[in-house]
């Protein structure tokens, strides 16, 4: 992975940063290098995620999806860590984009019109739940059954599940002996892509698995003292550092369809990750080329509390563009669309600085098995260095459990300190007469 700084520098940009501050800021990066490196070989909550590409055993899920991998399409059935990671991997590496399939929200009308529009019969089911006790996620397990079994397909022998050892979920499999795997010791969901919770799909789909951990754990082999020497880092250090200069937003823009769910993966990690103390980017989401035509008029031109994160292989298939018959198209004669979003890439990257805006360019040699793992493998250190610098508690999501206690007790009809909360909220209503 390729990580270049230079547009996000204070002679270029403002929020930007210093070189002086980012000297400074190194010292702070060996200490962090070195409390991670602590907390990884103690296998530490939240610091053994930066180990699991050599803890994952590829051989175990191989075995564990033996029975379904003659399946053409995988349904996955999980939430947050327990689907983006399956979800990033098999749009940027599967053949076919529409062979893998993430229930991942309870909206009835899309479970509805998404199962019926599978050929059950070919599909695999991968539910993934590390506790296994998410509401969304039992519940559409519950609805996946029921629609297996409506159309006479017997779903035991279509699924595999992963979780934790006890929980709901375990209860159901071990009741109906199906196959499960572990979710891998002290993870967060967000963090483990590059375990079963999220190597699951693309082993069923004949992804290379082995070279996505391969690809993780060269990054985890360049991680280093200094941000200087550790592409990884030195996004990490940057957006910490620009962070502390108001760029209080990140707006992460791959150049590459296939890479349009990596932005909503990472969205999760650096919000729950992060998102602590007051403190913590907003991670937006765009895509280019296309939101050139939208959202970049407010990254050159909105507050000044954001940067933006380019992302792109540097080498793809390419399809030519056909001679055009027309004068005023004369430009585009001899070229190819992977020159166009190239040169689309390189424009709006310089138009940032060229505005005094800043923005940070991330690159991988192209979208394969070991180039996406790294990628992943090294936003993830990266998001621990900033948690690092930033003295939050990375791996924990307090906020986001209150939710999911406060939906179980509604759905319960319990009487609780969160269900208390709800009933008392403030409210204006507009338009119903009761407001007045
Ligand atoms: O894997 P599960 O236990 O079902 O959790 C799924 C998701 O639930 C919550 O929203 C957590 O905050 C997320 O971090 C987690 O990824």
């Amino acid at each position: 992975m390729h990580v270049d700084i230079g547009a996000a520098l204070a002679s270029v940009a403002d929020p930007g940063v210093e070189r002086a501050t980012l000297d400074d800021l190194d010292e702070r990066v060996a200490a962090a290098h070195d409390r991670i490196e602590r907390g990884r070989d103690d296998d530490e909550f939240g610091y053994a995620s930066l180990n699991l590409p050599e803890a994952t055993d590829a051989d175990a899920i191989r075995d564990a999806v033996a029975p379904v991998a003659d399946a053409e399409s995988v349904i996955t059935v999980g939430i947050g860590g327990s689907a983006l990671g399956a979800k990033t991997i098999t749009e940027a590496l599967a053949e076919d984009p529409d062979s893998h399939v993430v229930l991942d929200n309870v909206d009835p009308e899309h479970v509805r019109r998404t199962l019926d529009g599978l050929s059950l019969e070919e599909t695999a089911i991968n539910v993934v739940s590390r506790s296994g006790t998410t509401a969304e996620t039992l519940a559409n397990f519950l609805v996946v059954r029921e629609a297996y079994e409506d159309r006479g397909v017997d779903w035991t022998e279509r699924i595999v599940v992963t979780t934790g050892e006890s929980g709901p979920l375990r209860a159901l499999a071990d009741q109906h002996d199906l196959p499960t795997l572990p979710v891998p010791e002290g993870v967060p969901g967000r963090f483990s892509a590059l375990s079963a919770v999220g190597l699951v799909p693309p082993a069923i789909l004949g992804i290379d698995i082995e070279g996505l951990l391969a690809g993780g754990q060269k990054a985890a082999n360049d991680l280093a003292p200094s941000l200087y020497d550790s592409p990884a880092y030195a996004y990490g250090a940057m957006a910490y550092a620009l962070e502390e200069e108001g760029a209080q937003v990140n707006a992460v823009m791959p150049y590459a369809e296939r890479l349009e769910s990596f932005g909503e993966w990472f969205a999760q990690l650096w919000a729950e990750s992060l998102g602590k103390d007051g403190r913590g980017q907003t991670p937006a989401r765009a895509l280019g080329a296309t939101d050139q035509h939208s959202q970049l008029q407010l990254y050159r031109a909105g507050h000044r509390d954001k940067v933006v994160t380019f992302v792109r292989p540097r080498e793809r298939a390419d399809v030519a563009i056909p001679d055009p018959d027309h004068e005023d198209l004369s430009y585009l004669a001899g070229t190819d669309l992977g020159g166009l979003i190239d040169a689309e890439y390189e424009a709006t990257v310089a138009s940032l600085p060229a505005a005094d805006r800043p923005a940070l360019e991330v690159e991988i040699d192209r979208l394969d098995a070991e180039s996406v793992g790294e990628l992943l493998y090294a936003m993830e250190a990266a998001c621990v260095l900033v948690g690092e610098l930033a003295e939050v508690e990375t791996f924990t999501q307090p906020a986001v459990e209150w939710g999911k206690n406060a939906t179980r007790a509604l759905i319960r009809g319990e009487e609780t300190e969160e269900t208390a909360v709800i009933d008392d909220r403030e409210r204006l209503r507009i338009g119903e007469t009761e407001s007045l």
